[in-house]
């Protein structure tokens, strides 16, 4: 059977019709007559039924007396009377494509199965008659019957009782699957079927009928027809719809029956049903409006289109007559009230055949290719083809477009994660300027020129690195929060400042260079947080000083001189003892004039046009640091070297360093390693000891390799890079950077070595090698980057001053690296510039080789002004004779500053002569501010807290 149409049954035009409710009294029974039981209930005409003894019942006074009905059936009347006129039309609507059900609803013994069996027959019998009388069409008749016994549904036409099941079909509705259905082939046919059916229905005992029906039975009756010679026609189309007939089980309750045991069980299932029949009767009888419990029982969901639905409904109400059934028999009018208010929309069940379906089917799909060839001809086949590859190479483009972008989105994204989750493993709340935090390292562009500098790293391709190029960023959200849009100008503002501190982190002696550029003086002093003022003041009184000397010129030296003969009075008698015969006062004051010869002033007013390029300040940028041909140190950039490759990944970023010579600077991270080891373990550095001692006498103390030596299991390695021991030796106390990585290296211990051995265990690494490896790495390299930039000093003349700050400050710690690069990239960039016999336009200013000698003279002269301002008699003397200079002879301040800083590979005379300088121009006790201020300057923001830092790390990769 192929799809199923719906048309409207001719003459109702598909409208609502309602229910036939048709009431039957059957004849008082001889049980009943035998007890003299009496019929209160009297027929007064074909539609009405009224009861007579209202008195008798007296608590059902209150119920009506008259009911009205499509039909009544007196007891009297025929089953072929009930059937004419209560269920025939219906029954045979199935005939004509119309789904029917015929109802029989009563108490037990009522009648019900008395007055469906002759109704079933009678319909079989018309149909029967329907198929002979219309030769013309063929008419198929499917005979099918269930049976609903305690809520399972049986097939009375099978012996198998296994409970069928009940399926929800989209075009069907509920279907009872595996329900046996017999084609009907005559009349005695469909006689033995129900003979089957009667057999096979579920009959008990009850203290009311001795063959009671305690189940629900269906008989189904499936018509198809079709005009004849139609059937594989084209054209054909079939009627199909079905009839049921059904006999529900008695109506009463359970306990009037007087049930018990399994009888009273089965009452329990029927009224299940029944009682949901009703609730579905009483709701359709008021209207479709709400939930309409269908579903809540077998009887009503297998009827459930003969309900309200797509079926014609006859019911027929059985009662007995009896005064004793008269509470049953007014429940059964009270049910058949309502049902005569349930209408249904009955259709025509149209079935085309699967035949002409593909037929009609295939006529669709001729048209439509010829619909398509027509407005298409215009194309050829090829012409198609061409257009459909051209499309096809779009996709393919595309697809791989998007599958790059992917690519680099998943590497950004992981990228960032590892960022974010480097600051989650921070651990700790607030992110101070610990050297130890593991801070994400960034690389920022150098546009410092410089052809002999270290070749500039391209983007990394390795994707655990980042290269982040600084472009701008919001500063102030690094140091306070603040979400200023400034941002551009507060990274300028930075970037000037880090100029001034990460270069020439010193005071300035030149007034009139220190002064006047607001660019840098207020706003610096805003980003310096912990009391930058400490420095200024120091800066300020060396400038006092120098400046009064510049203003007042030889009139100031008549002001002091006093004071210094004075001293000298006082000193002279005890101090007599130069060769020369000068007493030290009148030394003194020989110096003083010879500082202060017309020569020297000029001199020193020319230098003063350039001084400040060797005598940085906070306020004010060193020149000879800033870029070439730059208008302004707001465009400075720097960048770090392959060895400062940025990371942004959790794991110490030297664990990813590539072992070479020239990439061995530790990241900024490199001190966590480091972190908190405890005192009295010897063990990791008596083993570098003893590598370095083996190295010591094999070597003859050139820079090689360490050896090995395992201590406790760990094995060290032997590198190119390893210390340079012999060096480290050398320097003692002095190489303060080495002092610093061989303390941490004692302080190590090995759970605290097995705790980083766990961060880095995904990387294969062996955490105690990698630490030493790295710490001598660095030590390594930051005794070459030192040395480079002590000999690119002298070389250049650069500011003693500012030699000794940043001598004094960048002792070894890791995060020294940055800086030291940079000073190294600088003086690079101007050694080769000086080399090269040029000058270079800095800030307005001509800067060569000669001024900068110049302004180193000048700046000698400071310091032997600040040299009898800073030291006592005493002081001064035992230093003269620490430097080998006589008491005796003249000049001798000149005589020891021209000799400070003169021997650069001499470390113990490198750090004697910065020792000096900085206590003449106040710089002890100011290195941990000024360091400090340079940890400020670090790109991994200082005393944010977690929530800070990352906004600041979110702002730096927003730009890239
Ligand atoms: N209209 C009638 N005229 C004569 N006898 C009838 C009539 N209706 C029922 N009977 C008789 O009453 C008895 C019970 O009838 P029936 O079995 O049809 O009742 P029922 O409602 O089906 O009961 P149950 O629900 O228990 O099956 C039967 O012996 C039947 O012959």
């Amino acid at each position: 059977m192929g799809a199923a149409d719906e048309e409207p049954i001719k003459g109702s035009s598909g409208d609502e019709e309602k229910t036939l409710v048709s009431v039957r009294l059957r004849p008082l029974n001889e049980k009943e007559t035998a007890r003299n039981d009496v019929s209160d209930w009297e027929c007064i005409n074909n539609n009405t039924v009224i009861y007579r003894n209202n008195l008798s019942v007296p608590e059902s006074s209150l119920c009506p007396t008259v009911y009205t009905f499509d039909r009544v059936f007196r007891p009297e009347s025929s089953t072929r009377q009930v059937y004419e006129e209560g269920a025939k039309e219906v029954a045979l609507s199935v005939v004509n494509g119309i789904n029917s059900s015929i109802f029989a609803y009563g108490q037990t013994s009522s009648g019900k199965t008395y007055t469906m069996d002759g109704i079933t027959e009678y319909t079989v019998v018309d149909i029967y008659d329907y198929i002979d009388k219309h030769k013309n069409r063929e008419f198929i008749l499917k005979f099918s019957a269930m049976e609903i016994y305690n809520e399972s549904v049986r097939d009375l036409l099978s012996m198998d009782t296994t409970p069928l099941r009940l399926l929800d079909d989209p075009e069907r509705g509920t279907v009872v699957e595996r329900l046996s259905e017999e084609t009907l082939r005559d009349w005695n046919h469909f006689k033995e079927l129900l003979s089957v059916c009667e057999a096979q229905r579920q009959i008990g005992e009850t203290s009311m009928n001795e063959t009671s029906s305690r189940s629900h039975q269906i008989l189904r009756l499936t018509i198809e027809s079709s005009a004849c010679g139609d059937l594989g026609n084209d054209k054909s189309s079939t009627l199909a719809a079905s009839v049921n007939f059904v006999d529900l089980a008695g109506s009463e309750r359970a306990s009037q029956s007087l049930s018990a045991g399994m009888r009273l069980k089965e009452g329990c299932h029927i009224n299940r049903s029944l009682l949901t029949l009703g609730t579905v009767i009483r709701k359709l009888s008021k209207g479709r409006n709400g939930h309409i419990p269908f579903r809540d029982s077998k009887l009503t969901r297998i009827l459930q289109s003969s309900l309200g639905g797509n079926a014609r409904t006859a019911i027929i109400c059985t009662i007995s007559p009896a005064r004793s059934h008269v509470e049953q028999s007014r429940n059964t009018l009270l049910f058949a009230n309502c049902a005569k208010e349930v209408t249904t929309n009955a259709r025509v069940n149209v079935v085309v055949s699967d035949k002409a379906l593909v037929k009609k089917l295939q006529r669709e799909l001729a048209r439509l290719e010829s619909e398509l060839r027509s407005t298409g001809s215009n194309f050829s086949t090829s012409e198609y083809t061409k257009v459909l590859r051209e499309k096809d190479l779009q996709i393919e483009k595309l697809g791989r477009e998007v599958l790059k972008l992917n690519q680099q989105l998943e590497l950004v994204n992981s990228q960032v994660e590892n960022l974010l989750r480097a600051v989650e493993d921070d651990g700790s709340s607030t992110i101070s300027a610990d050297p130890d935090h593991h801070y994400p390292k960034l690389r920022v562009q150098n546009s410092f020129k410089s052809e002999n500098s270290v070749p500039y790293s391209s983007a990394s391709e390795d994707p655990r690195f980042l290269d982040i190029r600084i472009r701008s960023f919001n500063a102030s959200q690094c140091f306070a929060g603040d979400n200023s849009s400034n941002s551009d100008e507060n990274f300028i503002q930075l970037v000037n400042f880090e100029e001034n501190f990460v270069q020439t982190p010193k005071p300035s002696i030149c007034t009139s260079s220190l002064v006047g550029d607001g660019l840098h003086g207020k706003d610096t002093e805003e980003l310096t947080c912990e009391n930058p003022g400490n420095l200024c003041k120091e800066v300020q009184c060396i400038t006092t000083d120098e400046s009064s000397e510049k203003r007042h010129g030889n009139s100031q030296m008549s002001e002091s001189s006093p004071q210094r003969y004075a001293e000298s009075n006082v000193s002279s008698p005890n101090v007599n003892t130069g060769t020369s015969g000068l007493t030290e006062a009148e030394n003194e004051d020989r110096e003083n004039q010879e500082l202060e010869s017309p020569q020297l002033k000029e001199e020193k007013e020319l230098n003063c046009l350039y001084s400040d390029f060797i005598l940085p300040s906070p306020e004010k940028p060193s020149p000879w640091l800033v870029e070439e041909g730059m208008s302004s140190s707001r465009s400075v950039k720097m960048i770090r070297s392959r060895s400062c490759r940025a990371r942004l990944t959790s794991a110490p970023a030297y664990l990813f360093e590539k072992v070479e010579k020239n990439e061995s600077t530790p990241p900024v991270g490199f001190g966590k390693i480091f972190k908190g080891r405890n005192k009295g373990s010897q063990r990791n550095f008596s083993a570098l000891k003893k590598g370095h001692d083996a190295e010591e006498s094999s070597s003859n103390g050139s820079l090689t390799s360490v050896g090995s030596a395992a201590v406790d299991g760990y094995q060290m390695q032997t590198t190119e890079n390893a210390i340079d021991w012999k060096s480290t030796s050398s320097v003692s106390n002095s190489d303060a950077g080495m002092k610093y990585l061989i303390d941490h290296l004692e302080q190590e211990t090995k759970s605290e070595v097995i705790q980083s051995a766990k961060s880095v265990k995904d990387v294969g690494l062996d955490p105690i090698q990698d630490d030493l490896d790295s710490a001598m790495k660095w030590a390594s390299e930051f005794k070459r980057l030192q040395g480079e930039i002590i000999e690119l000093w002298h070389v250049c003349s650069v500011s003693l001053v500012h030699r000794t700050y940043f001598f004094l400050l960048f002792k070894g710690d890791p995060t020294d690296s940055f800086y030291m690069e940079v000073e190294l990239r600088k003086l690079s960039f101007l050694n080769d510039t000086f080399s090269q016999g040029k000058e270079t336009l800095v800030d307005g200013r001509i800067l060569s080789l000669t001024s900068s000698k110049r302004a180193l003279n000048q700046e000698r002269q400071m310091l032997c002004s600040q040299m009898q301002k800073k030291l006592s008699k005493e002081e001064r003397e035992d230093i003269f004779l620490k430097w080998g200079i006589s008491l005796s002879s003249s000049n001798r301040r000149m005589k020891l500053v021209q000799n400070l800083w003169t021997k650069t590979t001499d470390m113990d005379h490198i750090t004697q002569g910065a020792t000096l300088i900085a206590k003449l121009v106040g710089f002890e006790g100011q290195e941990q501010s000024l360091k400090e201020m340079f940890g400020l300057l670090n790109f991994a923001p200082q005393n944010l807290s977690r929530g800070k830092f990352s906004i600041w790390l979110r702002s730096v990769l927003s730009i890239l």
